[in-house]
């Protein structure tokens, strides 16, 4: 038995505070997403100085501190945040409990571009490239805990945004990549968690909302057609938590402004609810 979610709440964009997907922490936190936790923690750097680099691994380096806490506590570590990017953080807040960690990534996204080649100059869509070690290295690298997750350790699922050369990057990678299509499959995500489970000792559950099909409601302004469905997310996590501990979980990248009817708001809502039953603190 646990003793609890710790909520960690990181409610910036892009080092913007409480505003775009960084204003969706604070807004699930309004609609009750403390309710089922032992422990909340709203996450700010220190200072007045705000850079969208500098920033968000100053955040990152908060999210370790609080998710290392957590974990010698027995409490189960999820994270409220605005970007992607802080999963780095909790990953590396894990590595203190010496467990080889796998990574479930739900993403409309790759989030795999790195700087040299990334045209948008968007930093969160680089997170899961920073995850794995392709770029940000010294930076990431001052995160207590960090290290480069091994990119076979990491399941990409519902990222269908992707350009050509996006997807060049992704299939020639050691990730797996499961598009929409592959995701709705059952048997071959269940093949997929148990080839992960065959090399790691616990599942870090991250979900970018924008997983989700718009029709549901956008999740922010980077929504794309063709999502899964809340119950396909659900089954997702229900797959992942049958073969692995998930022992941690983000919710990231919930733009309210873009919501319709607090549709949206209520699946990461669900959602939440669901990680809370399923998750297990990890054992030390
Ligand atoms: N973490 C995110 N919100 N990522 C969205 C990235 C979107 C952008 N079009 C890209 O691929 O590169």
């Amino acid at each position: 038995m646990s003793s609890g979610v710790r909520l960690l709440v990181a409610p910036y964009d892009s080092g913007h505070r409480d505003v775009r997907m960084g204003a969706g922490p604070l807004a699930l936190l309004r609609a009750g997403a403390g309710e089922l936790a032992a422990d909340v923690r709203v996450l700010d750097p220190a200072g007045e100085w705000r850079a969208e680099l500098a920033t968000a691994f100053e955040l990152n380096r908060l999210v370790a501190a609080e998710v290392a806490d957590a974990v010698a506590e027995g409490q189960v570590p999820v994270l409220l945040s605005g970007n992607c990017l802080g999963t780095v953080g909790v990953l590396a807040g894990l590595a203190a409990a010496g467990h080889r960690v796998g990574l479930l990534w739900l993403d409309a996204h790759g989030d795999f571009n790195t700087p040299d080649e990334d045209g948008s100059g968007f930093l969160d869509g680089q997170g899961l490239a920073i995850a794995v070690g392709r770029c940000w290295r010294s930076v990431a690298g001052r995160i207590p805990g960090f290290t480069p997750l091994p990119e076979r350790d990491v399941v990409l699922v519902g990222a269908r945004d992707v350009t050509e050369a996006q997807a060049a990057v992704l299939r020639s990678s050691g990730l797996a990549w499961l598009p929409p299509a592959q995701a709705r499959d059952p048997e071959l995500l269940a093949a997929t968690l148990a080839d992960l489970a065959g090399r790691v000792d616990v599942l870090h559950f991250h979900v970018d909302l924008d997983v989700h099909d718009p029709s549901i409601a956008p999740a922010n302004g980077y929504a794309a057609p063709d999502g899964l469905s809340a119950e396909e997310v659900r089954r997702v996590l229900g797959l992942a938590a049958a073969q692995l501990p998930v022992v941690s979980a983000t919710l990231a990248s919930w733009d309210p402004s873009f919501d319709v009817g607090d549709r949206m708001r209520d699946v990461a809502l669900d959602l939440l609810g669901e990680i809370t039953a399923a998750a297990v603190p990890v054992a030390r």
